[in-house]
């Protein structure tokens, strides 16, 4: 098996591609005739700049409205193949993609197309090339791999075989099952890409929206599952077209397709244990077990500050670092890592982004074998090397350069809060009720969005719900959770596109993606906002126009709705249950806490009420009366 990639799924030149594609791991690419007709090499030189690369070049493509002509048109259509294989032999390439006809002369016929297939096999066959002939969805008289497969059978020539592309036979829900009937040496190629799920002209979804294995929502596991089955163990290739990705950043790219790859492989060995994979070993989706901690990277006011809501929200200061200006505090199961240390990690991320959250603890089964599949999958390491009496915590980088600790008990991390910190004699306050982190929500670019779900959903058992647009009073905000299936560990990725937004100011003033907020759980969010209120907690003010919109729209008791809008508590229902939730207003520049509670089985996270909070937010952000330009 070889792991190769099209030049057209990543931007920017060919030459910014090859490097890119080489770094990540790829063994090859399918060329597109674009990038070299573009480039200024002659295409044996470009060829040897490929093999420099350490790349092979796998495929040769598309050659387009080939089968079915006739007269002129057809004589001409070999005319063009012939040049192409002069092409070919100087990249030095054997594979050429004929992708069906969608020329409108082609009269169609299968034993017609078979001929053709015979006739251009043999001329290949004299230069030692092969053809492979795919079924684009919206083909003219073949749209479907097992039309493709009988012209190919009937063509009945050993240079000419079958190209399989994952999107065209899901898109048009083609059961990838009948793969299984084809014998695997006339399987010549297999081109993998996923979409989203939306209803639209096959080829505008295929030519804006494919996107990385994973990263949409096909079965793409099944159909390389099938794949597999048959025995292929040639090239599997990502081929990927997509507007965000062509303006995208070319090394980013090629990791997001690696990692992609990576991840299916290693899906679809556990199902079929026979495949011949070449792609790495790794240890299986982690499961996360729970937030073991949250750390800020802070320093003088914005501490005390940041000590001072964490007390007015029921958090006692419950240990001191024992040899760094950490504090840990602490509420029920929730741990706050205030940092203010003056070198190392922490300190740089607040010289680059002010008060932020720089680091998330992680609750895994083991944290070795969670860095082992993370940087299997391509992510990025962290190291800073441990003081005296500190724990080797084991690290990856996150989100806008912040880093993820994984934090298990069979290696002792566990005990870093006995180890690391001495306890305080600061009393606890009693709390306020909250006893668990129920998610964290980070804020980046929206043409981040797919690769940071790909992190999650490859490297941890977590799985994605439907995209939600968050109504944003100066721009669209588009909102991604994901979930370990026992809700454990929940994430939220918002996607800002402009930089009036909420989200989008956060991202221009932090200079970067990070967590904008954490939200916290209680078992009585009506006790634990009054025990706030009474330490002083100011929460986000909500309009009276919500508390009656609210009475309009769901059967809530007139004094429950009374005592929700003299706490600021916003509500929404689920087919399974409610939720109420109230946040803290924003700090150190548009940071926030949520408070919430789920009832039986909520599984959302309020959206509805996300335009109502942003508008609050904003009120408070912006200066009284003054029009934002
Ligand atoms: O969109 C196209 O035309 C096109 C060309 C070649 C392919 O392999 C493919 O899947 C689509
Ligand atoms: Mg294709």
């Amino acid at each position: 098996m070889k792991t190769s990639i099209a030049t057209v799924s990543i931007s920017g030149t060919l030459r910014e591609k090859l490097e890119a594609i080489a770094k990540a791991g790829f063994d090859g690419i399918e060329i597109f005739e674009q990038d070299f007709i573009a480039d200024t090499g002659s295409p044996r030189e470009i060829g040897a700049l490929i093999r420099d690369h350490g790349l092979a070049i796998t495929l040769f493509q598309p050659f387009r409205d080939f089968e079915g002509l006739t007269g002129a048109l057809r004589a001409k259509a070999f005319e063009r193949a012939r040049y192409k294989f002069d092409t070919m032999a100087e990249l030095g390439t054997d594979l050429m993609l004929v992708c069906s006809s969608v020329h409108p002369e082609a009269v169609g016929g299968i034993d017609r197309a078979a001929d053709d297939f015979a006739e251009l096999g043999a001329i290949a066959a004299e230069r030692g090339l092969r053809v492979g002939y795919e079924a684009l969805a919206w083909g003219r008289h073949v749209n479907d791999h097992r039309d493709a497969w009988e012209i190919v059978r009937r063509a009945d020539h050993p240079n000419v075989g079958l190209i399989l592309d994952s999107f065209h036979t899901l898109a048009r829900k083609i059961n990838p099952d009948t793969i299984r009937r084809i014998p695997n040496d006339k399987i010549f190629f297999v081109q993998l890409a996923d979409a989203p799920q939306i209803d639209m002209d096959l080829l505008y979804w295929s030519r804006h929206f494919r996107c990385m294995p994973g990263e949409g929502d096909l079965p793409v596991t099944d159909f390389m599952r099938a794949v597999a089955a048959t025995g292929y163990d040639g090239t599997i290739s990502l081929e990927i077209f997509n507007d965000q990705f062509r303006g995208g950043r070319p090394a980013g790219l090629a990791v997001d397709g690696y990692r992609s790859l990576v991840a299916i492989m290693d899906d679809v060995r556990r199902m079929e244990p026979d495949i011949v994979a070449t792609t790495p070993d790794l240890p299986s989706r982690i499961r996360v077990k729970g937030v073991e901690f949250i750390e800020f990277a802070t320093q003088a006011e914005d501490s005390d500050a940041l000590a001072q809501l964490l007390r007015s929200m029921g958090f006692h200061h419950a240990g001191s670092h024992r040899s760094k200006q950490v504090a840990l505090w602490q509420q029920g199961d929730i741990r706050i890592i205030l940092n203010s240390e003056k070198t190392g990690f922490a300190h740089s991320a607040y010289l680059m982004h002010g008060t932020s959250i720089c680091d998330v603890g992680l609750r895994v089964s083991s944290a070795q074998d969670t860095v082992a599949r993370a940087l299997a999958l391509g992510a990025a390491p962290f190291y800073q090397p441990p003081g005296p009496g500190e724990l080797d915590i084991p690290a990856i980088r996150s989100v806008g350069g912040s880093v993820l600790h994984f934090i298990d008990e069979d290696s002792g991390l566990s005990e870093v809060w006995t180890v690391e910190f001495e306890q305080t004699d600061d009393p606890a306050n009693g709390g306020a009720g909250l006893y668990r982190v129920d998610h964290i929500a980070e804020t980046m670019v929206y043409d981040e969005m797919l690769s940071w779900s790909l992190f999650y959903t490859a490297i941890f058992d977590m799985s994605r719900a439907p995209m939600v647009d968050v109504i944003d009073p100066d721009g669209l905000v588009r909102s991604q959770a994901i979930r370990s299936p026992d809700a454990a560990f929940r994430i939220t990725l918002n996607g800002a596109e402009t930089h009036r937004t909420l989200a989008g100011s956060f991202l221009s003033d932090n200079f970067g993606g990070a967590v904008q907020h954490v939200a916290l759980q209680t078992a009585d969010i009506f006790d634990t906002a009054r025990r706030m209120a009474s330490l002083g907690f100011r929460p986000l003010p909500m309009t009276g126009n919500y508390y009656k919109d609210l009475q309009a729209r769901f059967a809530l008791d007139p004094d429950t709705l009374s005592d929700m809008q003299a706490l600021n508590i916003l509500y929404d229902e689920d087919a399974n249950g409610a939720f109420f939730q109230f946040y803290s207003q924003p700090f150190a520049g548009g940071l926030f806490f949520e408070i919430v509670q789920r009832v039986d089985g909520y599984d959302g996270y309020g959206a509805p009420n996300a335009p109502f909070r942003i508008a609050a937010q904003k009120r408070l952000l912006r200066p009284k009366g003054m029009p934002r330009l």
